[in-house]
């Protein structure tokens, strides 16, 4: 069997062709355009690329990106909460986005804590995970958001199916799994302590791998016709020497096993982003009462 492949790439292209239409309908009726805040501190060059593949792809859609910042790596946290507190009083600001990982002189959850829910397009604020806990509409994080869209478009129905979500970060395991078990799926979650993983991974009907572990899933460890979606995303250095991007799934393995499954690069990255997009048209229609 080969696997088919779920196209991250290709769906967030026509995601984002529909808010560009979208947005350009709404800007007929209202005076502003959508706004997004990214900011970004210091210099880590993975970020450097996340945030810039965020403002293109926003200012693509026609989303107002001017009220962003690069700020420098020596930002205290007082500084960086004075200018949450701007971005929250802006009233042509309706998404701020504070890019992980901060430099270590800064507490993240304290930043994440100041930005107004309702302007709250990652997700992160306590305020909006409590939401997704209850089961409530809000913001929703945006990497698990996009799995679950993924799922969606491929037609994959969820309901008691089993899920082994691996990793429990609050990014991605933690949403995503609680998303799982909205749409009915029995979730188990697995980490670092979790004994004997193979023996998870082979009963799951749907796998969802996120814990920044190169090859950590193999062909071996899944049972054939399961459903497996990377979340990893590790630059590592192949046998001939060049630099290359992977999953934590050994892709060509699980193909050969799996009915479905991301790529990456191609599968769930591009969707973070588009979703980061859809959460800030969906707060801008909020706010503007649309
Ligand atoms: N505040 C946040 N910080 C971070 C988040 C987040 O959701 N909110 N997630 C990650 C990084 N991330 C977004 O910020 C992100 C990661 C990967 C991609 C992506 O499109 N990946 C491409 C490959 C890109 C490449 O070639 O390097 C792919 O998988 O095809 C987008 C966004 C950490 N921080």
């Amino acid at each position: 069997m080969s696997a088919l492949l779920l196209d991250g790439k290709a769906l967030a292209a026509r995601i984002q062709a529909e808010l560009t239409h979208e947005v350009r309908s709404l800007q007929e009726r209202f005076p502003r355009p959508p706004g997004l805040a990214v900011l970004w501190v210091g210099d880590n060059p993975a970020s450097a690329a996340y945030v810039g593949n965020k403002n293109r792809s926003g200012a693509g859609v026609g989303i107002d990106i001017s009220k962003g910042q690069h700020l420098p790596a020596t930002l205290s946290e007082a500084e960086l909460l004075a200018i949450v507190d701007e971005l929250n009083a802006d009233a042509s600001v309706d998404g701020i986005l504070v890019q992980l990982p901060l430099p270590e002189q800064i507490d993240s959850n304290r930043i994440l804590d100041r930005i107004d829910p309702d302007k709250d397009v990652d997700g992160l604020h306590p305020t909006n995970l409590g939401r997704l806990v209850r089961g409530e509409p809000g913001l929703r994080s945006c990497t698990p958001a996009g799995v679950m869209r993924l799922l969606a478009e491929a037609g994959i129905d969820l309901a008691g199916k089993t899920a082994v979500v691996l990793g429990r970060s609050i990014l991605v395991g933690k949403p995503v799994a609680l998303m799982l078990l909205e749409k009915n799926a029995t979730v188990i979650m697995a980490h670092s302590r979790t004994r004997d993983l193979a023996a998870l991974t082979r009963s799951a009907d749907v796998v969802v791998a996120a814990v920044g572990k190169p090859g950590l899933v193999d062909g071996a460890m899944i049972k054939p016709g399961a459903v497996v979606i990377d979340v990893g995303i590790n630059r590592i250095t192949d046998a001939a020497g060049k630099s290359r991007l992977v999953g934590d799934v050994d892709f060509a393995s699980v193909r050969e096993v799996a009915s479905a499954i991301t790529p990456v690069p191609g599968g769930v990255g591009p969707m973070t982003v588009t979703m980061l997009l859809a959460n800030t048209v969906q707060s801008y229609r909020r706010r503007v009462g649309s």
